[in-house]
């Protein structure tokens, strides 16, 4: 059997890849057993004041119609940050009728597609003059890694809207051959107003992955925010009307899911849903825009990807890799590498070396320079991936490392290691959402493969192997929307990302993303004498 080494192991793209920040930034990792010492440290004070909090609405930051607000926490400690507007369905009717407005009669869909993307671009300028405050409010609110918001995250979102701002005056239709004297046109329109709903583990993120494409389309839009992490949208959204964005083409709408959210996702006037959550909340919105105007709906929904290392694989790097696929974000990842498959030839080493890995990662204050880990978003996330570890063990997975809290205060949670895992195990089958990694052998690729490819899920897998035909056959066979090879979490603009099966419909970023944006229209006219069809 011919074999190559794959040259490239780990990706070197940064930032779109997540898989250098442990090489670029030096983690200051500790020996031997976790660190305590940042949990009893008092927190760290962000620097960054909270200006924004009233609902954005026509361009201008108002209060919710009922007056209400709700509290946006400190993961870290369970402290308020501050009281935000909450939305319900009447500020999702002003924000909608904004939008519509704004669609119809102003000059957003109208304009030069070239001043478009000046505007996305001017944004994309702004970001990166203000990433230090962006940085630090995304962390403030999700618990993650300052580092890892400041040095990947808003690079990203900038190189996000450049890309689309790329796109916006390349976006055409076709003429096509019909049988007979007819001219035909197939027009590329906006779709409309875009109703947009995201979660809280990469509130920036998610907001670019929806907004850029939409914006280069001509579209406007109401996004509804996570009510966990609703700041740093609002935020950004400010710099995108300083950016020059006309009134109404952007709402942001921040609330809980029940109320503001079921009454986007059944508006009569929204012509279009795209949605990041859970699988669960997923099919709620299906059934709501399917129940009023069956607007479209494209849905980016949970995981439980496989990680597979073969028994050719170079033993440090790949635990290394599976280490990072799984823990990145506090594992609040909805392509989380979440089942490691091992070949039984290396299986020992590998689960030795993780363990050691997963005990010298650092966890503590988010804002802290060297710190991997910060705490789970929520008491909510908190508890349900206790019950989780909880379970692993009642089920007879090893508990190697880890497993309980970690300090006393905040949503902290040590990094979590199970090995024994069998197929059949609740740890192995659900979406946990938090640093607990799973780790189960297997001896034959076909058998690998079955299993890979035995969930409901159909996000993304990961594949390591120095064997460019093993490296093939997998890729082939696992039903996942995304493969990395030698690599994981490369998230470049131009990739598209989506799932198969219950993980969701549709793909976002790259051209793909454009289509779920646009109408396509035929218009036919009849041709008189023409001298060639
Ligand atoms: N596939 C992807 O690209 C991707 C990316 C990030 C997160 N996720 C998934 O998201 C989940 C974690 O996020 P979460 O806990 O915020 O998910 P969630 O489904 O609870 O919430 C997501 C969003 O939906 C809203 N929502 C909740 N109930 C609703 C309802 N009845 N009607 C309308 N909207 C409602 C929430 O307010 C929030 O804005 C995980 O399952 C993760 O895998 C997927």
């Amino acid at each position: 059997m011919a074999t190559r080494r794959i040259s490239s192991l780990v990706s070197k793209n940064f930032p779109a890849s997540f898989c250098s920040l442990g090489r670029t930034f030096n983690w200051n990792r500790g020996i031997g057993t976790y660190s305590t010492a940042f949990a009893t440290e008092e927190p760290i004070t962000p620097q960054v004041q909270v200006k924004y909090t009233q609902l954005l609405i026509n361009g201008k930051f108002v209060d919710a119609a009922s007056g209400k607000t709700f509290q946006t926490l400190d993961p870290r400690t369970g402290d308020v940050i501050a009281n935000v507007s909450e939305g319900d369905a009447e500020d999702i009717n002003r924000a909608v009728s904004a939008a519509r407005t704004a669609f119809d009669d102003g000059p957003w869909p109208k304009m030069p597609p070239y001043e478009r993307s000046r505007i996305l671009l001017r944004f994309a300028d702004l970001i990166e003059k203000n990433i230090d405050e962006l940085a630090a409010l995304e962390t403030w609110d999700n618990g993650k890694p300052h580092e890892q918001a400041a040095k990947a995250e808003l690079p990203m979102l900038v190189r996000l809207f450049r890309y689309y701002a790329g796109w916006a005056d390349k976006i055409h239709g076709l003429i096509v051959p019909a049988d007979g004297p007819h001219q035909v046109e197939v027009l590329h329109e906006p779709i409309g107003v875009c109703g947009q709903i995201i979660p809280w583990n990469f509130p920036l993120l998610m907001f670019a992955w929806k907004v850029g494409p939409a914006l280069a389309c001509g579209n406007t839009i109401v996004l509804k925010t996570a009510e966990q992490t609703p700041l740093s949208a609002l935020y950004a959204s400010k710099l995108l009307h300083e950016a020059g964005l006309p009134p109404g083409v952007l709402n942001i709408i921040s609330g809980y899911g029940p109320t503001a959210g079921a009454a986007l996702a059944s508006h009569m006037d929204v012509d279009k849903l795209a949605f990041t959550g859970s699988t669960e909340t997923g099919k709620i919105v299906l059934e709501l825009a399917s129940k009023s105007n069956l607007k479209p709906v494209t849905l980016e929904l949970g995981g439980k990807s496989p990680f597979i290392v073969c028994e050719d694989a170079d033993i440090d790097k790949a635990v290394e890799l599976a280490h990072f696929a799984l823990f990145f974000n506090q594992g609040q990842c909805c392509c989380a590498g979440s089942r490691t498959f091992v070949h039984e030839r290396v299986y020992d080493e590998f689960l030795e070396k993780s363990k050691a890995r997963a005990l010298r990662r650092v966890v503590g204050d988010p804002f802290k320079k060297g710190v991997e880990q910060g705490p789970q978003i929520d008491s909510e996330q908190f508890e349900k991936v206790m019950r989780y570890i909880k379970s692993g063990v009642e089920s007879g997975a090893t508990l190697e490392s880890g497993g309980e809290r970690f300090g006393s205060k905040g949503y902290y949670i040590q990094p979590t290691v199970f090995s024994n895992v069998q197929d059949g195990m609740l740890i192995a089958k659900d979406e946990i959402f938090g640093p607990v990694q799973s780790i189960l052998k297997f001896k034959e690729l076909d058998e690998v493969i079955k299993r890979a490819n035995s969930t409901r899920y159909g996000l993304a897998a990961g594949v390591f192997t120095k064997n460019i035909d093993t490296a093939n056959t997998l890729t082939r066979a696992l039903r996942a929307g995304t493969v990395w090879v030698n690599c994981f979490d490369v998230f470049d603009a131009a990739i598209p990302f989506g799932g198969y099966k219950m993980s969701g419909h549709g793909r976002e970023k790259g051209i793909y993303s454009l289509n779920n944006y646009l109408q396509v229209k035929a218009v036919v006219t009849p041709l008189k004498n023409p001298a060639w069809l």
